[in-house]
């Protein structure tokens, strides 16, 4: 079964067009990530998915049955993007409660979540940090085992450590032939733990690439130190360069290309001092390519 299809999903606030025509297929055992800027439509997309809104047209299905159907709740995991838990409540109480909707847990897995996450059970979430409450909204989504786990922007508040053992939490859901759909606005995150990715942008999906591919794409500002003048012809039939600018000791670009052959070029022609790159961000990447479908 397709844990996620949609046929040209579409939501209208009043008159504007949140998300339009919505194509998209999310197959079993990946983790898909759903990447776009803020106001991309990718919360109202999920709401779309989880039944909390409906559609002004078009459609989609999850884990095979309408959004509105409540019958596969139990084989879903959902995080919402603004989870709001009962503050006088503790973080173990919590998931008990939740528990008991589903029918029971296994505590065991419960508490193994709840260690990897270093997540506080024992005080009430009203006193717990932003972080801490959603450690224990993503134990709530894991610890049932669901089939689909839909989770919006959820590495919010998360410090470093946690974020490595959430992303493993993720793949290993999907070794298990489970499904993870995953919002996020920053490539990184998404690059990290996605088999796929849909980029969204102003509503519209824009392009659906393996992350191999996207990575392929990605572009470095590159900027080296470097003795005296770089000559440009030494640049001369390297692909993937933009924006180059050549001053006394310095060389700045954008670059997309082999990195080893860069360097290579460069330390032949010039002693090269310090080397720094830094990723292109999201907006950067959509301008380069993907301007023309935008
Ligand atoms: N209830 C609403 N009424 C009117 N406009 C809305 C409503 N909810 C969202 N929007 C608008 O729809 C667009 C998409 O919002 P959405 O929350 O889906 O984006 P998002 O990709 O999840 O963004 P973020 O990363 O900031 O959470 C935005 O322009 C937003 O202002």
């Amino acid at each position: 079964m397709i844990p996620i299809q949609t046929s040209r999903l579409t939501k209208h606030y009043g008159s504007f067009p949140a998300l339009v025509d919505l194509d998209l297929e999310v197959q079993p055992g990946e983790v898909f990530g759903f990447l776009g800027p803020n106001g991309a439509g990718k919360s109202t997309t999920i709401r779309l998915l989880m039944g909390e809104l409906n559609p002004t047209a078009g459609s989609a299905t999850v884990l095979g049955a309408a959004p509105r159907g409540v019958a596969h709740r139990s084989r879903l995991g959902y995080l919402p993007a603004d989870l709001a838990l009962w503050p006088a409540m503790t973080g173990r109480d919590t998931l008990k409660f939740f528990a008991n909707l589903r029918g029971g847990v296994d505590w065991t897995y419960v508490d193994a979540l709840a260690q990897r996450l270093d997540a506080t059970l024992d005080k009430r979430v009203g006193e717990l940090s932003s972080g801490n409450r959603q450690k224990v909204g993503l134990i709530a989504t894991f610890m049932h085992k669901p089939d689909l786990l839909i989770l919006d922007e959820p590495n919010a508040g998360l410090d470093p450590l946690v974020q490595h053992e959430f992303w493993a939490m993720m793949r290993e859901v999907a070794d298990d032939g489970r499904t993870v759909f995953l919002s996020s606005h920053t490539l990184s995150e998404v690059e990290r733990v996605a088999d796929r990715v849909g980029i969204i942008r102003k509503g519209h999906l824009i392009t659906v690439e393996q992350v191999s591919a996207l990575r392929r794409k990605k572009m470095r500002r590159v900027e080296l130190d470097v003795d005296g003048r770089l000559e440009p012809s030494s640049l001369n039939g390297l692909a993937g360069v933009r924006d180059l600018e050549i001053l006394p000791d310095r060389v700045t670009l954008d670059f997309d290309g082999d990195m080893a052959e860069l360097l290579s070029a460069v330390t032949s022609a010039v002693t090269l001092r310090d080397l720094h790159t830094q990723e292109a961000d999201l907006e950067d990447i959509f301008l380069t390519y993907y301007q023309d479908q935008a």
